[in-house]
């Protein structure tokens, strides 16, 4: 049995986005409508906002519901409250086999569109129309949809939120939706905060305050992952990442999240990241820690070269045996192997978990750093990576740099093996 977590006592505690977009309904945007396939579905863009590029965000988001289809002994249900095109909802439906997608976007001009994709998918459960809907469309603010269902008890598998920008306000109407147990998919495309340039917008919107980091891309998952953390933890639940993926394109911040009833215990990995300009190394520190955050470089506390962001999630991205689940049905579909958009998806799984594995620390270092602080050429990433595994580091790739490295080996140590491959392999330009 579900139980329920407390209703937001008042409208004025709802999210403020609410309030607002009760007055501004989002238009159609003027973009051309145009005829695309993704992984053999044909589908139409109707002029609304559509990436190509978020093609792989929408393979990871099927493989990851067809396997939580795969863990339950009945047909998923699942909402895509900020459906566009209606793109993931009709993948939803043809590839996960959901038992029920309902396909939500505030602007109504995308109806047409929306429901002249998912046609090819019947939307009676049996064949003679008599059975329930398989898939319905509406067109409301996707908390309303949302606190409707939880007042309803009639609670998804999978929530799916691709908003525009930061989707903090609809954070914790979607946990509240999610059934115990159940999957929610995040996204924000909110560079600037990531990036440390909006400090208190981060503040304000994922409870973090962040300032400019070399691996600021990771910092942007970790926010993201803290902020959910945070307001499943008001409503008495538990967000647990099974994957983050990060996309250059848009930039684009997605995590797909387990729901489950509970509080977070591990205080060990929700607090603040420190990187220190001076020596390159990074540390994490819980709250108990803060007055003591300090570089072992410089002997004196919270020196100047040291820059601090936080709270935010400071544990593993992704959940390694889900990782490898969706590398054998990747593979199994025939997805592995052929890139789409450009994107090969099994090198992307595998590095994925390659970075899941637990000594790794959070964060990455690029090349270039290291180059240029040991004033050397730097040498290949995979070459590094074996030296510092053969001198008994873990090392990994960083699906989110493809010049960079994960690593628990300080940066001194870093710079030397990168010099002897400099010295030994690589003529010095
Ligand atoms: C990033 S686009 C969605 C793209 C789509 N999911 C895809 O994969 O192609 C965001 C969508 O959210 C819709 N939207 C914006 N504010 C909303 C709100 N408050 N409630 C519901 N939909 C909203 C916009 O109309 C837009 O279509
Ligand atoms: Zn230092």
């Amino acid at each position: 049995m579900t139980l329920l977590p407390l209703l937001p006592k008042s409208p004025l505690s709802l999210p403020t986005k609410i309030l607002v977009s009760r007055r501004t309904r989002p238009r159609a945007l003027t973009v051309a409508s145009s005829k695309e396939t993704e992984r053999g579905l044909e589908f139409d863009t109707g002029g609304s906002f559509f990436r190509r590029e978020s093609a792989v965000g929408r393979d990871l988001g099927a493989l990851a519901a067809s396997i939580h289809r795969r863990s339950l002994d009945r047909k998923l249900r699942i909402i895509d409250a900020m459906c566009g095109c209606g793109i993931r909802s009709l993948r939803y439906l043809a590839q996960s086999d959901a038992g029920f997608v309902w396909a939500n976007d505030a602007c109504e001009d995308y109806r047409g569109t929306i429901v002249k994709n998912l046609s090819g998918v019947a939307d009676r459960v049996s064949e003679d129309g008599g059975g329930g809907r398989r898939w319905v469309v509406t067109h409301k603010d996707a908390n309303r949809v949302l606190l409707e269902s939880y007042i309803n008890r009639e609670y998804f598998d999978l929530v799916d939120i691709d908003s525009f920008g930061s989707d903090s306000s609809f954070i914790r109407s979607a946990i509240m939706a999610v059934r115990e147990e159940g999957l929610l998919y995040l996204t924000n495309t909110d560079g600037f905060s990531s990036g440390g340039h909006r400090p208190y917008h981060s503040l304000a919107s994922y409870g973090a305050y962040v300032r400019p980091m070399p691996y600021s891309n990771e910092v942007g998952l970790r926010m993201l992952i803290g902020g959910a953390l945070r307001e499943a933890t008001a409503l008495g639940f538990c967000v647990s990442p099974l994957f983050s993926y990060y996309s250059s394109h848009g930039p684009v911040f997605r995590v797909m999240f387990r729901v489950s009833r509970g509080n977070f215990h591990k205080e060990s990995q929700y607090g603040f990241i420190c990187y220190c300009n001076k020596c390159g190394n990074s540390q994490a520190f819980s709250w108990r820690e803060l007055g003591q955050i300090c570089c072992p470089c410089s002997n004196k506390v919270v020196s100047r070269s040291s820059v601090v962001s936080g709270p935010m999630w400071t544990g593993p991205l992704h959940d390694a045996t889900f990782l490898a689940e969706m590398l054998d049905l990747a593979g199994e579909w025939r997805w592995a192997h052929t890139k789409e958009k450009g994107i090969d998806l099994e090198k992307l799984l595998n590095w994925m978990i390659d970075e899941s594995d637990p000594r790794l620390p959070f964060g990455y270092i690029k090349l270039d750093e290291i180059a240029s602080r040991g004033k050397i050429n730097s040498p290949p990433v995979s070459m590094m990576i074996s030296s510092l595994q053969k001198e008994g580091y873990a090392a990994s790739r960083s699906h989110i740099a493809p010049n960079a490295i994960k690593t628990n080996c300080p940066i001194a140590t870093c710079i030397r093996i990168s010099r002897e491959l400099c010295h030994t392999v690589l003529p010095l330009s």
